[in-house]
C-alpha cells in the first residue's frame, strides 16, 4: 500500500487492515546537500513521520521497531572504528534528524518500557541484488559515490569528480566502510529475531557495516576492475561537511545479533555492475527518462536543472 506516513490517516488504514508484529521503518529523505538548503523539509518529513508511525504503532499495540539511522551520527570520530557508545554528533540537517530520531525513540522507550527498538546505523550501502534485477535508481543527480560511477560506466556521465585528494589518508581520498545491500538486509532479519527473543532489549543500536575501511580511489579500482569500463576521474576540493574516515566496530553485532557481513568490496562492484549493465537506465528506461527530464527542465527554476543534462 502506498501512503504518506506524514498524514497519520494513511497509516491507520493500514493499520485497520492489518495485525502487526513488528515495523521496519525506511522512510525518509536522506540527500545530505538538500537537507543544508532545505532544512524545514527535512525536519519536517523525517520527524513527524517518525512521531506519526508510533503514535499509531502505539494505539494498535504493536511496540516493536527496526529503525534506518545511519553512521552520519558519529560525524567524524576521534577514532577509528566506531563502537556503538561513541559520542554523536551530527554536521548537517539531515543527520540530526537521524540523532533526533534516535532520541524520540530513546525517550519513547525510557516512558513506556514496553516498547522494544533496534537502532541500526548503516555504514556506506551499496551493490544491488546479485539477480541484477534489484538496484539503487536515484530520481535525481546522484549525491552518492556508487552510483555516480555507475553512471559514468554506462555512459550517462563523463567524469566522476573525487571530492578532496589530501586527506591523510593512504591515497589522499576520503574512507568509508561500504557494505553490500544484501548483508544490509540480513542484519534486518537478525535485528527482528533479536526483538523477538529478548524480551528486555530495549532501545539498542548497533552498527551495520564491515569493520573495513576503503577509500574512494580504491572503490573506483575495484569497480572498474568489475566491469571493465573506464571511470574517468577529474579531482575537486574537498566536499563540505564530508569527514575523512569512518567505518564500523562490528563486535556488538556479531556478538548480540550473530550477524556478520559476508561480502567485500568485490562483490558489490560485481552485482551493482551486473544491475547496471541489465539496466542502464534503472526502472524507468531511457524514453521515460528523457521525458521526465524534459518536463523537469520546462517547470524547474534554472539552478534546479543541472541533474537533468
Ligand atoms: N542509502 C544510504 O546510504 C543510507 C545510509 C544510512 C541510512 N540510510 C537510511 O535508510 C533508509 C532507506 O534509505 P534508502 O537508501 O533506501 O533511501 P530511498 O530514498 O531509496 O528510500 C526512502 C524511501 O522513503 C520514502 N519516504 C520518504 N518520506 C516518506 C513519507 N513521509 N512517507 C512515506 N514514505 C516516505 C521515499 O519515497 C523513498 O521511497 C532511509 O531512512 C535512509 O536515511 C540510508
Ligand atoms: O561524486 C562523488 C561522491 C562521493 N565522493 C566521495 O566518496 C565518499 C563517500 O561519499 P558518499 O556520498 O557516497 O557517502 P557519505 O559517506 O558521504 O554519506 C553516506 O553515508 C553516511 C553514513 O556513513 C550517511 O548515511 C549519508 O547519508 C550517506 O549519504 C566520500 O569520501 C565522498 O567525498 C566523491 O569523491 N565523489
Amino acid at each position: 500500500m502506498q501512503g504518506d506516513l506524514c498524514k497519520v490517516d494513511d497509516i491507520q488504514k493500514v493499520f485497520k487492515l492489518y495485525r502487526f508484529e513488528a515495523v521496519i521503518h525506511f522512510a525518509g529523505l536522506k540527500a545530505v546537500g538538500e537537507s543544508v538548503s532545505k532544512p524545514l523539509r527535512y525536519y519536517s518529513n523525517n520527524l513527524v513521520s517518525t512521531i506519526n508511525l508510533m503514535e499509531v504503532m502505539s494505539k494498535n499495540n504493536c511496540k516493536n521497531l527496526v529503525f534506518s539511522s545511519s553512521a552520519t551520527v558519529y560525524g567524524q570520530p576521534e577514532s577509528v572504528p566506531c563502537t556503538e557508545d561513541y559520542p554523536l554528533h551530527v554536521t548537517n540537517p539531515y543527520g540530526r534528524t537521524k540523532l533526533i530520531n534516535e532520541d524520540i525513540m530513546r525517550d519513547v522507550h525510557h516512558a513506556d518500557p514496553e516498547w522494544k527498538i533496534v537502532l541500526l546505523r548503516y555504514f556506506n550501502p551499496v551493490g544491488s541484488h546479485p539477480s541484477g534485477e534489484i538496484g539503487e535508481d536515484p530520481m535525481d543527480y546522484p549525491n552518492n559515490l556508487m552510483p555516480f560511477v555507475q553512471q559514468v560506466a554506462v555512459g550517462r556521465k563523463e567524469v566522476l569528480t573525487v571530492f578532496g585528494q589530501d586527506y591523510p589518508t593512504r591515497d589522499g581520498t576520503g574512507i568509508r566502510d561500504y557494505i553490500h545491500v544484501m548483508d544490509l538486509a540480513s542484519g534486518h532479519t537478525k535485528a527482528l529475531d533479536k526483538l523477538f527473543t529478548t524480551p528486555d532489549i530495549g532501545c539498542a543500536v548497533y552498527n551495520l557495516g564491515t569493520g573495513k575501511g576503503t577509500t574512494v580511489l580504491e572503490m573506483v579500482a575495484a569497480f572498474v576492475k568489475a566491469s571493465g569500463k573506464e571511470i574517468p576521474l577529474k579531482y575537486a576540493g574537498r566536499r563540505p561537511g564530508d569527514c575523512r574516515e569512518v567505518y564500523a566496530a562490528t563486535e556488538k553485532a556479531e556478538k548480540e545479533l550473530g550477524w556478520r557481513a559476508k561480502f567485500g568490496i568485490a562483490d558489490m562492484c560485481r552485482d551493482q555492475w551486473n544491475w547496471a549493465k541489465k539496466n542502464p537506465y534503472g526502472y524507468r528506461g531511457h524514453q521515460e527518462l528523457e521525458v521526465h527530464a524534459q518536463k523537469f527542465i520546462k517547470s524547474e527554476p534554472l539552478s534546479n536543472r543541472h541533474w537533468a543534462l
